[in-house]
C-alpha cells in the first residue's frame, strides 16, 4: 500500500512508478538508429496478448520514484528521452516533460493513446490497440502512427487508424515479433503496394541491445 503523501505526489506527476531506465538506441519507427534515454513507467491494462513487456503491467510492482531523481539520472546522457511503459499516459506527465524540456532534453512518447494526453511532447508515437482504442483527441497530435501487424486483419485496422491522423503523420507497420518470419514478407508486399506506409522493424532486438 502506498501512503497518502506518496499518492498525492503521484497524482501531481512528481512521483512515477519507475520500472527501468536505460540509455540505448531507439530501435523502432521514425527515430530508429538515434541514441536515446528510455524511461519505462509501470502500469498497463490494455492487454495486448503479444506484449513484449508484460512485467510492466502491474504498477504496484514498480516503486514510486521521485521524478526529479529520474530526470537527474538522465542529464549526463543523450539529448532525447523516450517515455514508454507500460502505458505512460496512465500517469500525469506534465511535471516530467516540463523538467526535461527545461533541461533542453527533447521529449518523445510511446503510447497506445488509451488514456488522456498529458505532457509537452516533441514527438508522439501513437500505437493504437484494438482492445482499448485511442481517445479521439490524440490522433491529430500524433507525429507517427505505428501499427503492430500480427495477422491479415491488422492491415484493415491500420487503414482505419490512418484515416484519423493528420496528413503529415508518418505511417509505420511493424511486425509482431513472435510472428516476424511469416508476417514480415506480407508487410513488405503491402508497403510496396501502398507506399504511404513504411516498415518499422524492432532493430534493437536484432542488435541484442535493450
Ligand atoms: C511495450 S509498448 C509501451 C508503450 C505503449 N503501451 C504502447 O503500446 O504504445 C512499446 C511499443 O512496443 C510495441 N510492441 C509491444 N510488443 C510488441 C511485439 N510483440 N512486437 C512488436 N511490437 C511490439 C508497442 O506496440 C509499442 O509501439
Ligand atoms: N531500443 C529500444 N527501442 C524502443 N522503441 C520503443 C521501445 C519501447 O519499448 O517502447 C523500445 C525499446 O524497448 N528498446
Ligand atoms: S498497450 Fe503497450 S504496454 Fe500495454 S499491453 Fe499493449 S504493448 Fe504492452
Ligand atoms: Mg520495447
Amino acid at each position: 500500500m502506498i501512503n497518502e503523501e506518496t499518492q498525492q505526489l503521484i497524482n501531481k506527476g512528481e512521483m512515477l512508478p519507475l520500472m527501468e531506465q536505460f540509455y540505448t538506441i531507439q530501435g523502432e519507427g521514425y527515430h530508429t538508429g538515434k541514441a536515446a534515454y528510455f524511461i519505462r513507467i509501470g502500469g498497463c491494462d490494455v492487454g495486448c496478448h503479444w506484449c513484449d513487456v508484460k512485467e510492466s503491467w502491474n504498477a504496484n510492482l514498480h516503486p514510486p520514484t521521485l521524478t526529479n531523481t529520474i530526470v537527474n539520472n538522465v542529464k549526463e546522457f543523450a539529448n532525447t528521452v523516450v517515455i514508454t511503459g507500460g502505458e505512460p499516459l496512465m500517469w500525469s506527465l506534465n511535471y516530467i516533460t516540463n523538467l526535461l524540456q527545461n533541461n533542453n532534453i527533447r521529449t518523445h512518447i510511446e503510447t497506445s493513446g488509451a488514456y488522456p494526453l498529458s505532457g509537452q511532447w516533441n514527438w508522439i508515437c501513437l500505437s493504437p490497440k484494438k482492445t482499448k482504442l485511442p481517445l479521439e483527441g490524440i490522433y491529430t497530435k500524433a507525429h507517427e502512427l505505428k501499427i503492430i501487424i500480427s495477422n491479415n486483419h491488422d492491415f484493415k485496422f491500420a487503414e482505419e487508424q490512418a484515416s484519423k491522423v493528420s496528413e503529415n503523420c508518418e505511417l509505420y507497420l511493424q511486425p509482431e515479433w513472435s510472428k516476424r518470419e511469416q508476417i514480415t514478407p506480407k508487410i513488405v508486399d503491402y508497403v510496396m503496394k501502398n507506399p504511404k506506409w513504411k516498415i518499422s522493424l524492432q532493430t534493437h532486438k536484432y542488435l541484442n541491445i535493450p
